[in-house]
Parts: structure tokens; sequence; C-alpha cells
């Protein structure tokens, strides 16, 4: 059967707030949620308040010109920019008598499609049923109408749910939440060896659709030890959250200096509360992380807002005080000179690799501070420990004498206490 094109109203409060802009950039990103969603936008209803209308969201007389509006563009589907309440929701579709969502569902639909490993999908579930569950008793009369969001693929799955009771739920919930453990657990182990190791963990983020994948591509390319085959690239794509699993990639520089990078979850604003709750292990990747590689999308009018997106989103995970590089990408579309360095921002653009040696050299200089220069004379007897100097230290001289090899090198200072014995001199 041919699906009915979705033609949709957006509608939205503009509360009082610090910059006025990120209102209207808000809208905006609404459209765009909904456009990722096949749906059209036909038609978009704002109003300024002092705070929102306890049962409709907006205020009364607003909603008879919602109505009004509705019938006149044909459309046939009204999303608002906030998450509702159970009882808004219920009366604004009694009242409009048509199918009303608003934007977490829709974030929800987005991620459901998008995600791809056994992880994002558990925990997009969660998160889909835990915003259900209040909804349930209102939803029963609407259940036609509500199934479960925008999506036509998860239309039978959102109705069934809906059909199962409270209690059911509740259980599901826990059967999905102990799954879910034992795959953050895994992630968990994996992070601490990386920590026992002492690999500086580098994290890039931002809002989604900014070139992270693609700078984590380049990176790949041209720092991974095998090269950026296809198996080690992530995916990358013009399209809203098209990453949902953190990817991790060793990246290892010419002096024998690792780090690892990580590619995550894309922000956006007003991410839902249950998703961020229920994405909280694939956050914490990020709330570990030496470094932050701040990507923002420089060819975009409104990327000062997307900064803030960002920035917002982060204290709201909790995450306030982890050093962090600003990366203006995409500047290939924004005719600014590239690559070019200022402080802790650099211009680039990752998709014609412009920038990205300078970028690394700024990670470079944040996280390879514990390193010592020195030169280290050790026996012939101990060969082992040139080897592993050999594949982990920054080997500058190389000479043969009588009492054993004697390097000029940089290590990192936990190999310096453990040979310390065969130091001879610090040279810095
Ligand atoms: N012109 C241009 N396009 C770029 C550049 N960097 C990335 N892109 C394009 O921007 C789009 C998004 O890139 P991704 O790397 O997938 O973005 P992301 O930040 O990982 O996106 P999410 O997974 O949604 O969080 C893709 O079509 C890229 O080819 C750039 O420097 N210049």
């Amino acid at each position: 059967m041919e699906e009915e094109q979705q033609k949709a109203i957006i509608v939205g409060v503009n509360l009082k707030q610090k910059h006025q802009d990120d209102f209207e950039y808000s809208m905006e990103e609404l459209g765009n949620l909904a456009h990722a969603c096949h749906v059209e936008v036909v038609g978009k209803m704002t109003q300024n308040m002092e705070k929102v209308n306890k049962s409709h969201y907006i205020g009364t007389g607003k909603v008879e010109e919602l109505a009004g509006l509705y019938r006149g563009l044909e459309a046939n589907l009204i999303i608002f920019n906030d998450e509702l309440s159970p009882s808004q929701l219920r009366n604004l579709e009694a009242d409009l008598e048509c199918k009303v969502i608003d934007r977490t569902i829709l974030i929800l639909d987005i991620f459901e499609k998008r995600a791809k490993t056994r992880e994002a999908q558990l925990q997009v579930e969660i998160a889909q049923l835990q915003y259900m569950l209040p909804r349930l008793s209102g939803l029963r009369e609407s259940l036609g109408r509500q199934s479960g969001g925008v999506g036509t693929k998860n239309k039978g799955a959102g109705e069934t749910r809906l059909e199962l009771d409270r209690r059911r739920i509740e259980d599901k919930i826990n059967a999905l939440h102990k799954e879910l453990e034992t795959l953050v657990f895994q992630r968990q182990t994996q992070r601490k060896q990386r920590k026992k190791n002492q690999v500086p963990v580098v994290s890039l983020v931002g809002y989604t659709n900014a070139g992270k994948s693609t700078i984590m591509n380049a990176m790949v390319e041209l720092y991974s030890p095998s090269g950026g085959t296809e198996e080690k690239k992530v995916f990358e794509k013009d399209m809203l959250f098209a990453t949902l699993e953190t990817s991790v990639r060793n990246i290892h520089l010419a002096d024998n200096k690792d780090f690892l990078l990580t590619d995550t979850v894309g922000f956006v604003s007003k991410l839902p509360h249950h998703l961020v709750k229920a994405f909280r292990s694939t956050l914490e990747e990020v709330a570990e992380a030496d470094l932050l590689v701040h990507v923002i999308d420089y060819s975009n009018a409104n990327y000062e807002q997307l900064i803030r997106i960002t920035e917002n989103t982060l204290k709201d995970i909790g995450i306030t005080d982890i050093p962090t590089i600003f990366a203006y990408n995409k500047c290939d579309m924004a005719g600014r000179d590239i690559p070019e360095v200022e402080g802790n921002n650099i211009y680039l653009a990752a998709k014609p690799r412009l920038g990205i040696t300078e970028l690394v050299d700024m990670i470079r200089g944040f996280i390879f501070t514990d390193y010592v220069q020195c030169e280290m004379l050790i026996p012939y007897e101990q060969g082992q420990i040139v080897s592993y100097l050999n594949e982990q230290a920054n080997i500058k001289s190389t000479e043969y004498e009588n009492e054993g090899t004697r390097l000029s090198l940089e290590c990192k200072a936990m190999d310096y206490e453990k040979y310390r014995q065969f130091v001879i001199e610090e040279t810095e």
C-alpha cells in the first residue's frame, strides 16, 4: 500500500531566553528533523509566552488558530517543538482531531532508523518505552493516530507496544537494561585496559553532520597503522545522526606516540532526557576523554548556535572541564583561508583533507605532555628493553658502546620511571 505523504505544521513556544536566535534556530532544526523523517513541512506557528500552557502547551486561543491553519493547509500532522506532557498530548489530539507528535518522538524515530549495533538499538528502544510509559493510559483512545511517531516502518511495533500493559512494558525495559548492561560491561573493561596502558583518548564531539566521522576517517587514513583500509572507516554521510555508535580508532604518529580517537553520536538541541539517559554509556566515552575536539560546521550560517547547543549538551551530561580544541570544519565551503590555527581554534576542511596534520599537531601539544627526554645505556643482555623502547618511544639516536646500547630518546614518564636505572642523562 502506498504511504500517504506526511504534511506537517511545526509549532513552537518562544519562552523569554538569553539568546533569541536560539528559538528561531530550534524551529529550523525541527524542520530538518521532520525532513529527515521524510515529512514535508507545510506551515509553521509560533507563540511568545512567559511559560507554556499547562493543558495545551500553546494558549487555548492559539489552538483554534492552529486548527484553522491545519485545515487550510491540508496538513495531516502537527509537530510540537518540545516534549509534551501526556495530558497536553491528549488534549491537543482531542481538540484538533489530528495526529499530534512532539520533538522527542521525532528524534526517537530518527535514532531508531539509524541504530545499527545491538547496543544502539537497545538504547533507543529503552528510551522509546520510557517515553511511552506515562503516556500509555491516555494514548489508549488515540492509538490509531499515535502509532509510535511518524515512522512508517515501525508503525506495527508502535501499536503492539502500546497494547502491552504497563507492567509488561516495565518488564521489557528491565530485560533490555540487563542485556545492555552486559554490553556496557564489555566496553568498560576495554576502557579500563586502555587507561592502564595510559594511551590518551581524544573524543570528537559536535553537532550532528558537522563532519566528525570525516575527520576521523582522514586521521585514520594518514596515521593509522593499517593506513585506513575500508573496514577501518566509519560511516560518513550527509544526514542527521549518521553515527549513533561510538567508534574507537588507534592513531599512531611517526615518533611512536599513540592516541585513541573516538567518534560518537552527534548532538542536536533539546536532546530528549530519556535518550540522553539511555545513551549514557555511549556518552561515558566522551566523559573520560583527555581532550575533546569540538567539530563545527563553519559553512553553516548558524554555526554559533550550533556551538552553544553542543556546549549545553556537554554541560547537561556533566562534562565541563575537559580541555577542548575547536575545529571549524568545512571551510572550503565558507571561503576562508585554510588551514589556519589561532590559539585553541583551527580552521580546516576534512573532506578535501586540508588541515588534518595541523590538527594532529595541536592534539599532540595537548596530550603528550607527560614525556621525558633522556639518554639511556642498556646492557646488551637486556636487548628486550631496547626492542620495547624502539616500539614505544621516540628514539633519536642509537650508538653501540662497550657497556651496551646507548639511546637518546623521548619516552613516556611511566617508562622513564620503569627504566630509571639505565638513565645516564636527562636531556631536558
Ligand atoms: N564540503 C565539505 N563537506 C564536508 C567536510 N567535512 C565533512 N563534510 C560532509 O558533511 C557531511 C557530514 O559529515 P560526517 O562526517 O558524516 O558528519 P558527522 O559529524 O559524523 O555526522 P553525525 O554522524 O550526524 O553526527 C558528509 O556529507 C561529509 O562529506 C568538509 O570539510 N567540506
